[in-house]
């Protein structure tokens, strides 16, 4: 005689009859967990053929890791459940199976056929945010690495000992900061020296050079963009270098060319505390620290308009003057000294000391490009002279010859030369047309911002 349980088992496999297409294999077990029914498919699935000498066994014995008893016993449906048999994946559903008091009188599994590859786009989703969240902590912990502190800054100057009980007091007080001075004098180090010495050093440090950034990306690149903000766009939000910075620091480079629709933008940011992702009107609070850097006039360009005003009282609560290198004479021999060790040390070389001549010569250069194109000069002696000190000719080989004896000079005949002379000599003057502006500099000599800018550091030049 038939019982309800077996009435029920029948519509079960009937029903599952029906879209045996769609599944891989299905189980059913009565109310002890012992195996009333497997489909085709499960047989084939788990090897056997004979399903008459299955039945009746506890579905351990057939199948050891199964989870049905769990679902007879708990009465708890595993919805989705993700399972391997042999090198297949399967997406399997555990029902249970009452009768119509509700008492649980068994229960039934089925695999989806196929149903591993309607994961894969939800997987791979998962694995670009995994790579992405990996590869932004990577990030934030380089950033967040103190590079400098006031003790990587050489020079034994007053001037130079001055901006070192600066920096300090800079740190402590956590207000905004404005670097000014010339390019190559070492604000982004002082900067770095800066968050150092604050409370907020185990927090990034996070720099954007306003002037490097493509003027259409800076405001992503400021506060981030929204999920989906432009047709195209990645669909996931992109934290911009406000977000990333929290807690931090933000260092601003070339402040001064920063677009004045952009001004208005960040003056507001910094009342508020809060930041706007592009394509977004939902606010976020930041809390970070503002150190600007300008090798800009940024109170001429404030009376010509081209600055905000409001912005510019802002950001100039703490003003820091960086000396430039020609102010700062007794400093060459230090740095040379120590430029010279750096590089020997990474070209894996002996060091070679500097004749008294050889710095008498770095002191008679005016130094435009300051101490990183002090550095660049050490670096290219090493490159293109031997011997075991550094030696005047060795310098002059490098630095452009003071006028004077620029018309006694021997015909160069050193073409890479000549064409890195004239390249920095009009590089110079579109940047002194420009009043020191890089996005009209590298107009008017027909460059990519980026070009010009990657000139400017090879040549150790502003
Ligand atoms: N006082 C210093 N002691 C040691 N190294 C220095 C000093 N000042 C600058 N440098 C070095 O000179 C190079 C230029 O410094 P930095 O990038 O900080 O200058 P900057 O003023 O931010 O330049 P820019 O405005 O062109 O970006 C760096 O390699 C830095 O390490």
């Amino acid at each position: 005689m038939t019982t309800i349980a077996d009435e029920r088992f029948a519509a079960a496999r009937a029903l599952l009859g029906m879209v045996e297409g769609m599944i891989d294999g299905a189980t059913l077990v009565d109310r002890e967990s012992r195996v009333v029914w497997f489909s085709e498919g499960q047989l084939a699935l788990l090897g056997k053929t004979d399903l008459a000498e299955l039945v009746g066994q506890e579905i351990e014995r057939v199948i050891p890791h199964s989870r049905m008893r769990e679902v007879v016993e708990t009465g708890h449906p595993h919805p989705l459940d993700i399972i391997q048999y042999g090198d297949r994946w399967l997406l399997v559903t555990r029902l249970p199976l009452r009768d119509e008091t509700g008492a649980i009188i068994g229960a039934i599994a089925f695999a989806l056929k196929d149903s591993i590859p309607y994961l894969r786009p939800i997987a791979e989703r998962l694995h670009q945010m995994q790579s992405r969240l990996s590869r932004m902590e990577q990030a934030f912990s380089a950033k967040r690495a103190v590079r400098f502190t006031a003790e990587h800054i050489l020079g034994a100057s007053p001037a130079m000992r001055q901006l070192a009980r600066l920096l300090r007091r800079a740190g402590e007080v956590g207000s905004a900061v404005l670097l000014l001075g010339e390019t190559g004098t070492g604000k982004e180090m002082a900067a770095h020296a800066i968050h150092a010495a604050s409370k907020r050093m185990s927090r990034p440090f996070v720099a954007i050079n306003v002037a490097a950034v493509p003027e259409n990306l800076l405001e992503a690149e400021f506060f981030g963009v929204a999920p989906g903000a432009f047709t195209g766009a990645a669909r996931q939000p992109r934290p911009g270098k406000f977000q990333i910075a929290h807690e931090g620091t933000l260092f601003l480079d070339e402040i001064g060319d920063m677009p004045l629709a952009l001004q208005a933008k960040l003056l507001r940011t910094l009342q508020d505390g809060e930041v706007e992702p592009v394509g977004s009107n939902q606010p976020s609070r930041v809390d970070v620290r503002i150190i600007a850097a300008t090798s800009r006039p940024l109170a001429d360009m404030v009376r010509a308009g081209t600055f905000r005003q409001d912005l510019y009282y802002r950001l100039n609560v703490l003003p820091i003057h960086l000396p430039p290198l020609r102010e700062r004479a007794g400093d060459v021999e230090l740095l040379a000294t120590r430029f010279s060790e750096q590089t020997a040390a990474a070209f894996g070389v002996a060091v070679r000391p500097l004749t008294a001549a050889a710095v008498a010569r770095l002191e008679r250069h005016d130094w435009p490009g300051n101490v990183r194109e002090l550095a660049n000069v050490i670096e290219q002696i090493y490159v293109r002279s031997d011997g075991a000190r550094i030696e005047a000719s060795h310098v002059a080989d490098v630095l452009p010859a003071p006028p004077e004896a620029a018309a006694e000079a021997a015909p160069d005949l050193d073409l890479a030369a000549a064409v890195a002379r004239l390249e920095r000599s009009m590089m110079a003057e579109a940047l002194a047309q420009a009043g020191g502006n890089k996005r009209e500099a590298a107009a008017r000599l027909g460059l990519s911002r980026s070009s010009l800018y990657a000139k400017i550091r090879q040549y150790g030049m502003g």
